[in-house]
């Protein structure tokens, strides 16, 4: 049989990516355990940013790398680390990310994952290059029976950390929610990144009908399922945990070349602009929506007008000016029935750090999409 023709990189980019990293560092992930961290320490491969790599950057270890970097092994056995995931959920696919490492990059990787009922008391805190584990933590992480949970991943070869081809993307099938990954590395090496691509599951049934929630956050089970244009960020940034650090934290499109010079709004209070990005996030949990936020912090020469439309139904907010170079805006929003999507489009392009949607979780046979009136 002839070989498929072999697809470029660009055209091979999964459809996980567009969820949300559950391990990132900004989403409360951490490494409780990890065999070896003589080069560089396990809890960069949780970092926001992407991979640095320094010519002249050396510890009084060796090189200095940016991700997880174990010392070559002379006795049998692998290295792995445990990873707690900031906001358990349904993994969908990892980037096992090789960025820089080339000639000391771990060759060949296995995933495994649990869902623990209780958060293991032990963590790594603090630089811990030039460390391996103790005999007292691995003494504690026997508790967890790790080297037989769920393996997500089989062991699989991968790619050195040369420009593009440093992405490792692994799908996966698992429909169980997760708290924690172990991630093991045959038999050594390094990995810059680990990106733990899925959605969210929270216990819906611990809150109540009564409660205000913010029905898109990340940690609530908000995802992104589509957007016009990601250039500089992607919309799922805007779900993210409090308030961003920068404007790297947030989702911001590219100037549109058929932006106008001045901004008109006709009587009606509708934008007068011949076109416009958006990005359609589902809510966690369907829900009726009585507050709106939008946050602009950061975004000081990207001034945007931003308006909101619910997938099913129509909520018409007025057009909103941004006259300030920076913005908090809390929105009261018509009355209307269950969403369980929302469209948030900003014209003509621009930034906006964080969304959040306060209302109030419905049961799910009361989502129809219903017709309101405007405000
Ligand atoms: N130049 C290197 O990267 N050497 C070693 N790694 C580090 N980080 O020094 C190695 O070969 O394992």
């Amino acid at each position: 049989m002839a070989n498929r023709p072999v697809q470029k990189e660009t055209s091979r980019r999964p459809h996980f990516l567009q969820f949300n990293n559950l391990a990132c560092e900004t989403a409360g992930g951490k490494v409780i355990f990890a065999t070896d961290e003589w080069f560089a320490p396990a809890r960069n491969l949780l970092k926001r940013d992407p991979p640095e790599f320094i010519a002249t950057a050396f510890t009084e270890y060796g090189k200095w790398m940016d991700g997880w970097e174990t010392r070559r092994k002379r006795i049998p056995g692998h290295d792995w680390c445990i990873i707690q995931l900031g906001v358990p959920g349904i993994i969908h696919g990892f980037d096992v990310d090789t960025s820089f490492f080339t000639g000391n990059y771990a060759p060949y990787t296995s995933i495994q994952a649990a869902c623990l009922d209780q958060m293991p008391s032990f963590t790594l805190e603090g630089d811990r290059t030039g460390m391996a584990a103790s005999p007292s933590q691995f003494k504690a992480v026997e508790q967890l029976n790790s080297d037989s949970w769920e393996e997500l991943v089989p062991i699989t070869k991968l790619k050195p950390g040369y420009s593009e081809s440093c992405h490792n993307y692994l799908n996966v099938t698992y429909p169980h929610r997760v708290t924690h990954i172990r991630i093991n590395i045959y038999p050594d090496g390094g990995i810059a990144r680990l990106k733990v691509y899925g959605i969210g599951k929270k216990d819906w049934s611990t809150v109540s009908s009564q409660d205000l929630v913010d029905l898109v956050a990340l940690v609530n089970g908000g995802v992104c399922v589509g957007y016009s244009d990601a250039h500089f960020g992607h919309p799922c940034n805007m779900i993210g945990i409090g308030r961003a650090d920068n404007m790297g934290d947030g989702w911001e499109s590219a100037r549109r070349l058929d932006r106008p010079k001045v901004l008109k709004v006709d009587e009606k209070g509708i934008l007068q602009v011949p076109g416009f990005e958006w990005a359609i996030l589902r809510l966690g949990h369907p829900g009726i929506i009585s507050k709106i936020e939008v946050d602009t912090n950061h975004f000081k020469g990207t001034k945007s007008i931003e308006y909101l439309f619910p997938f099913c139904s129509i909520i018409c907010l007025n057009v909103l000016h941004l006259k300030q170079q920076y913005l908090y805006v809390s929105l009261s929003v018509v009355q209307c029935g269950p969403v369980t999507h929302v469209r948030l489009v900003i014209a003509p392009d621009g930034g906006v750090s964080r969304l959040r949607l306060w209302g109030r979780p419905v049961s799910n046979n009361m989502t129809r999409p219903q017709q309101i009136s405007k405000l």
